[in-house]
C-alpha cells in the first residue's frame, strides 16, 4: 500500500478529523455536532480535470473489507503495527458530542464520543470515483446504514489531489442540511486513509435510472427536473457551484429523490461584501474561473472556447441532462473525448424525433453557446414546462415521486408550445382554420382536386405553424409568406390551388417530371427516364413500400437503419439492441429521390419495454384516413388506428404527407401515384436483371442526390444513364438477388390488392 512513506508532515497537509455541520435526522436519541475543522490547504491541485481519470485502482486505496472486525485484523500484525494502528485509531477519529437525554430526568447531557473504522462493518462497495472508492458500512452500534467514502492518503498526495478533498469536504460542510445535497456526517482518517461518512443513497444514481428505463416521460422528467434545478439553486445562493454535475452525481436517496454529490471539483466562492439592506450573503457567481474540471458530455462551451467557467456551466450541465432525460442519452456524444468536445464547441447536437415540444422549448434555451443567453434558475423555474410546479412551499421535496415510466410519443406532447404570436398572424390563422373547416364541412364529397386544395392551404398553414418555433419567431431560411397570403387573398388562393392541382396531374400523368422545372424528359428506357426524373425533381416520395427484411438474426438493426436510411437518424439510437432486430421490427421504407429511405418499426409483443415508444408505426396507405402534420418532424396518420411518423427531413416529411394525401383524395379510385410506384417497380426489375448472379441488389443511388437547396443534400450529379452505379445497401449483400426479386413479387402483390380494394 506504500502509507509507510507518508511522513508526518504529509499527514498534516491532509486534513484532520472533523465532526459534520448539521443533524443527523437518523439519529433520534442523540445527535452529531461539528467540531474542529481542518483545511488541508498548501498543496496546489493539478491544473488538469478528471477528463478520463478514473486512473486510481482499488490497489491505490485501502478499502476496508466487508464485516471487517478487529480481531481477525489483530493476528497478522506484529506489535509495532499494531500500535501504529491503535495510536491512529485515536488520532485520527471524529470527536462527536453525543447528546443523551436521561429518560428519568429527561435532563440533556453532552458526552464527546471517538468515531472511526472500529464504529463501523464496513459492506460492499456502492462506487468507484476518480480518486475515491465508496464503501457502504454499518454502525455497530445504531445499526444505521451509511455510505463511507474512502481516499488513499498517499494518491492524493502523489496525485495532487488533496485541494479536492479538502474542498469537497468544505463544500459539504457548507451545505449540510441543504435539500437535495447528499450529507456528509462527519469525516476520520487512519493512517492510510481519509474517510468522509456519507448519507447512504440506496437506490443508485440518475444514469442508473435513466439506462434502467431507457429514458423518462414528462411527468418524471419534471419532478426530477425540478428537484435538480432546485438543488442547483441552492448550491449556487451557498456560493457554491458545482462543476461537474452529470446523471452519476445525482444519487437517490431512499425516497427516491435527489441527491447531489462529488463535491471535488466544486468552487466556493468567496463571500463578496453585500450590497443588500438585509446584509445576505452575497456571491459573484459569474467570477470566472480557469480551471478545467468537469467531464466532457456535460462540460460547457466556454470553457473548452475561452477556458472559463462561472455558474452558468451548472445550468449547462442541466440542460444537457434535461435532455437525457427524455432522449435517453446526452446531446453531446461521440466516440471519444475530442470529438465531443468538437460537439459541444458547436453546440451540434439533434433532438430526438417526437421530442416534447415543451422540454425541447426548455432544452433548446438552455443548451445556448452564449452563456449571457442562458436561461437564469429564475428563468427556468418560471419556464411553462414548471409551470405545475410549486418551487417556493417545498413541495418540490415534499411530493413523492411519480411511477417511473419511459417516455412514450403522444400527440399532446408533439403540439407546438402554445405562443403569443403577433395579433395579425393569430388572426390569420383563425381565418384560415375557419375556412379550412366550413369547406370541409359544406363539400363531404369532395373530388381529388379540391381536397388536394384543402390540403394544400392546411399544409400551408401547418407549414407556416412550424416555421416558427416556440417564442413566435420565425426561423430562418423559411418563409411564412407563403401562410400569409393563402390565408388572406383569394387571388392567391387560386395560384395555391393551381400549383397543387398541378402536382396532383403530375402524380397522374407522365409528365410528372415536368413540374418541379418544367422540363420534361423524354427518355425512352425507364433508367433515362429516371435519371431525368432525379435531376429535374426537388426531392420527391417514390415509394411507400412495405418490406419485410429477413435481417441475418447476428445483425443488429443499426446497421440496417445507417445503411437503408444513411440520412435518417434514429429517433432514439438504435444502437444496442439485445436482441436481433427482425424480432422487434417491421419495416416500412420511404424511397424519394434523394435515396433516402426511412424506416420504421412496429411494436411487437417481444419489444422490450424501454423501447416501446420509438416504434409505433405501420403504414398501408390504402387504409390512411386523415394525416395530420404535427410538427416539422412528425404525422399523424389516422387509419384503423391512429400512428405517429417520425422524420427529421421536413422536405420528406411534406412529401410523404403530399403522398398520402392524394391517396386519400384518390379513394375509391386508384391512388394516382401508383403510375409512380410501377415506375419504380419496372426500374428495379431491370436492376434486378442486370445484376442477377452478381450477387447486387439495386437501391435507390446515392450519387442521384441532386436537390437543390434543401437542407442537408448534396449536390452531386445524376449519373448518366439512370443507377449505373447502383450500390446494394451493405446490409442486403448478404443475400441473394432473388430473394431481393422475391421481395420485389411481394411487393407487386401487395400493391395489386391495394389496387383492388381500392376498386372495390
Ligand atoms: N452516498 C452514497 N450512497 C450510495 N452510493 C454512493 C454514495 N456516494 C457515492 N456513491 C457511489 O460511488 C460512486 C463514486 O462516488 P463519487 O462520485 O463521490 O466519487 P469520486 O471519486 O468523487 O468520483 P468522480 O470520478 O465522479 O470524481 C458514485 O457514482 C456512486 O455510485
Amino acid at each position: 500500500m506504500g502509507n509507510r512513506s507518508l511522513t508526518e508532515a504529509d499527514h498534516a497537509l491532509l486534513f484532520e478529523p472533523s465532526l459534520p455541520t448539521a443533524e443527523d435526522p437518523t439519529q433520534t436519541q442523540h445527535r452529531l455536532h461539528p467540531f474542529v475543522d481542518g483545511n488541508g490547504s498548501g498543496l496546489k491541485a493539478s491544473p488538469q480535470g478528471q477528463f478520463g481519470d478514473k486512473a486510481l485502482t482499488s490497489t491505490h486505496r485501502f478499502i476496508p473489507s466487508a464485516n471487517e472486525d478487529s480481531s481477525p485484523r489483530d493476528m497478522g500484525l506484529d506489535p509495532s503495527m499494531r500500535r501504529r494502528r491503535d495510536e491512529w485509531a485515536d488520532r485520527g477519529a471524529a470527536k462527536i458530542i453525543k447528546e443523551v437525554v436521561d429518560p428519568t430526568t429527561g435532563e440533556l447531557t453532552k458526552h464527546v464520543v471517538k468515531m472511526g473504522i472500529k464504529d463501523f462493518k464496513f459492506g460492499e462497495q456502492l462506487g468507484d470515483g476518480s480518486y475515491s472508492s465508496v464503501v457502504l458500512a454499518t454502525a455497530r452500534d445504531s445499526g444505521k446504514k451509511y455510505a463511507v467514502k474512502v481516499l488513499s492518503k498517499e494518491y492524493l498526495i502523489r496525485q495532487k489531489k488533496v485541494k479536492y478533498v479538502t474542498v469537497e469536504k468544505l463544500a459539504l460542510q457548507k451545505l449540510n442540511g441543504t435539500k437535495g445535497i447528499i450529507r456528509l456526517f462527519f469525516t476520520f482518517q487512519d493512517e492510510a486513509s481519509l474517510y468522509f461518512l456519507l448519507e447512504y443513497a440506496p437506490h443508485s444514481d440518475f444514469l442508473a435510472l435513466i439506462k434502467k428505463y431507457g429514458s423518462l416521460n414528462e411527468q418524471c422528467a419534471r419532478y426530477y427536473a425540478s428537484q435538480i434545478i432546485d438543488a442547483v439553486d441552492s448550491l449556487h445562493t451557498i456560493g457554491i457551484i458545482h462543476r461537474d454535475i452529470k446523471p452519476e452525481n445525482i444519487l437517490l436517496d431512499k425516497d427516491m429523490k435527489v441527491k447531489l454529490t462529488d463535491f471535488g471539483t466544486a468552487k466556493i466562492l468567496p463571500e463578496e461584501p453585500s450590497n443588500d439592506a438585509d446584509g445576505k450573503p452575497y456571491f459573484d457567481l459569474n467570477a470566472r474561473s480557469k480551471s478545467f474540471v468537469g467531464t466532457a458530455e456535460y462540460v460547457s462551451p466556454e470553457l473548452l472556447n475561452d477556458s472559463y467557467t462561472d455558474s452558468r456551466c451548472d445550468i449547462w450541465a442541466f440542460g444537457c441532462i434535461l435532455f437525457q432525460m427524455v432522449a435517453g442519452k446526452p446531446p453531446f456524444k461521440a466516440s471519444n473525448e475530442y470529438l465531443t468536445f468538437q460537439k459541444v464547441m458547436k453546440v451540434q447536437y439533434a433532438f430526438t424525433a417526437g421530442f416534447p415540444q415543451i422540454i425541447k422549448d426548455l432544452v433548446k434555451k438552455l443548451l445556448v453557446k452564449e452563456p449571457n443567453d442562458r436561461l437564469t434558475i429564475e428563468q427556468i423555474k418560471a419556464h411553462i414546462f414548471f409551470q405545475s410546479v410549486n418551487f417556493d412551499n417545498g413541495s418540490v421535496w415534499d411530493d413523492d415521486p411519480p411511477e417511473i415510466q419511459p417516455y412514450k410519443i403522444s400527440a399532446e406532447a408533439l403540439k407546438p408550445l402554445p405562443k403569443v404570436p403577433e395579433p395579425d398572424a393569430t388572426a390569420k390563422l383563425a381565418n384560415l382554420q375557419l375556412a379550412y373547416n366550413s369547406h370541409a364541412e359544406t363539400t363531404p364529397q369532395t373530388s381529388a382536386a379540391t381536397c388536394q386544395d384543402r390540403s394544400a392551404i392546411s399544409m400551408t398553414a401547418a407549414t407556416a405553424a412550424f416555421n416558427k418555433d416556440c417564442t413566435g419567431q420565425l426561423k430562418s431560411g423559411y418563409n411564412s409568406n407563403a401562410f400569409v397570403r393563402s390565408s388572406s387573398s383569394s387571388t392567391d388562393r387560386e395560384k395555391a390551388h393551381k400549383k397543387t392541382t398541378n402536382i396532383h396531374a403530375s402524380r397522374s400523368s407522365p409528365s410528372i417530371t415536368s413540374v418541379s422545372k418544367g422540363k420534361e424528359p423524354r427518355s425512352r428506357s425507364a433508367d433515362n427516364f429516371w435519371s431525368s426524373y432525379l435531376k429535374n425533381l426537388d426531392e420527391h416520395v417514390l415509394l411507400v413500400k412495405d418490406i419485410e427484411l429477413s435481417v441475418e438474426a447476428t445483425e443488429s438493426s443499426a446497421v440496417d437503419l445507417e445503411t437503408l436510411a444513411p440520412d435518417y437518424k434514429s429517433p432514439c439510437d438504435i444502437d444496442s439492441p439485445t436482441e436481433s432486430a427482425d424480432k422487434f421490427y417491421k419495416r416500412i421504407l420511404v424511397i424519394t429521390n434523394l435515396g433516402r429511405g426511412l424506416i420504421f418499426a412496429k411494436k411487437s409483443p417481444k419489444m422490450r419495454k424501454e423501447r416501446e415508444f420509438e416504434l409505433q408505426f405501420e403504414l398501408k396507405l390504402n387504409q390512411v384516413e386523415k394525416i395530420n402534420l404535427i410538427n416539422d418532424q412528425m404525422l399523424q396518420i389516422e387509419g384503423p388506428k391512429t400512428v405517429f411518423m417520425a422524420c427529421k427531413d421536413r422536405a420528406v416529411l411534406i412529401e410523404v404527407w403530399k403522398l398520402m394525401k392524394s391517396e386519400i383524395c384518390a379513394k375509391p379510385k386508384v391512388a394516382s401515384s401508383k403510375l409512380e410506384h410501377k415506375m419504380f417497380d419496372k426500374f428495379i426489375s431491370q436492376k434486378v436483371k442486370k445484376t442477377k448472379g452478381k450477387n447486387q441488389v439495386p437501391h435507390v443511388p446515392e450519387s442521384s442526390r441532386l436537390v437543390n437547396g434543401l437542407p442537408g443534400s448534396c449536390m452531386t450529379k445524376a449519373p448518366e444513364g439512370g443507377g449505373s452505379n447502383l450500390k446494394r445497401p451493405a446490409s442486403l449483400q448478404t443475400r441473394s438477388s432473388s430473394n431481393y426479386s422475391k421481395l420485389l413479387a411481394r411487393s407487386t402483390e401487395m400493391r395489386k390488392n391495394m389496387t383492388r380494394t381500392n376498386e372495390k
